[in-house]
């Protein structure tokens, strides 16, 4: 994506939250606006994280991981709350699911970065803190190597880990949304998460080939968001 083109969507989504869509797209985006209090911010910061995308293709540690995360993943969080809604019992903040919406971003983009390292090594890109991979004794080549090491799978365990921990902190919030959104809520952080035990199973080759969840698995795991979305506590996953 060139930055003219990303400044160009920048300008359209101006004009979506003034009322003046340029096409049916951005007329399907302006109704939202229009029924939902939706703030344009988030909408601005993903923008920004995909020119951050078209800059720089390394991450010198977590921190600036993490940035990348919220921009292109934890928006969607922030701006799926509006509209999902939160209920009127909640027994957490509003700020409270916000965050939790937004950590749901980050674990989802966490998980889909672990998921896709090959394939965005293939690109020349490695979306991993730098930092972390030294202290494994892993370096970019380990990576574009294609061949997985028991460092490579130690690595991998702590990332998971780490991926695990935001989905946790995003349960906390998932119970808390309007009746209606609760099992989607909860059907997004645990199908995403699936994906996590897929990379297990592969024994931590996320190298050469891409962990996926298959149909079966994906139906049988509905019942399951469907009856966690109907306690208001359940606050830890497991
Ligand atoms: C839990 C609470 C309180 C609310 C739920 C709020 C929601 C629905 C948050 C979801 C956030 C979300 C879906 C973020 C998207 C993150 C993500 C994995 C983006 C990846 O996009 P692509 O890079 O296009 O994916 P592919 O690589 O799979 O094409």
């Amino acid at each position: 994506m060139s930055p003219a083109v990303l400044d160009r969507w920048e300008e359209r989504l101006q004009d979506i939250f003034y009322g003046r869509p340029y096409d049916m797209h951005d007329a399907a985006l302006a109704d939202t606006v229009f029924k939902f209090p939706l703030d344009i911010k988030p909408f601005k910061d993903m923008i920004e994280g995909m020119r951050m995308d078209t800059r720089k293709c390394r991450y010198e540690n977590f921190q600036e991981l993490y940035l990348y995360c919220y921009y292109v993943a934890g928006t969607v969080g922030l701006m799926s709350v509006p509209v999902m809604g939160i209920a009127p019992d909640s027994l957490v903040s509003a700020q409270g699911v916000y965050n939790a919406a937004l950590y749901l971003g980050i674990g989802n983009q966490l998980t889909n970065i672990l998921r896709d390292v090959g394939e965005d090594a293939s690109r020349g890109r490695v979306y991993l803190p730098q930092d972390e991979l030294a202290q494994f004794g892993l370096r970019d080549n380990d990576v574009f190597s294609g061949k997985v090491t028991d460092r490579w799978r130690e690595f991998m365990k702590e990332q998971i880990t780490r991926a695990r921990f935001y989905f946790n902190l995003a349960a906390v919030g998932a119970s808390q949304l309007d009746k209606a959104s609760r099992w989607p809520g909860w059907s997004s952080l645990l199908l995403y998460r699936m994906i996590l035990d897929s990379i297990e199973s592969n024994d931590y080759d996320n190298l050469t080939k891409r962990a996926y969840v298959g149909r079966t698995k994906k139906l049988l795991m509905l019942p399951l968001a469907y009856t966690r979305s109907l306690s208001r506590h359940s606050l830890i996953l497991n």
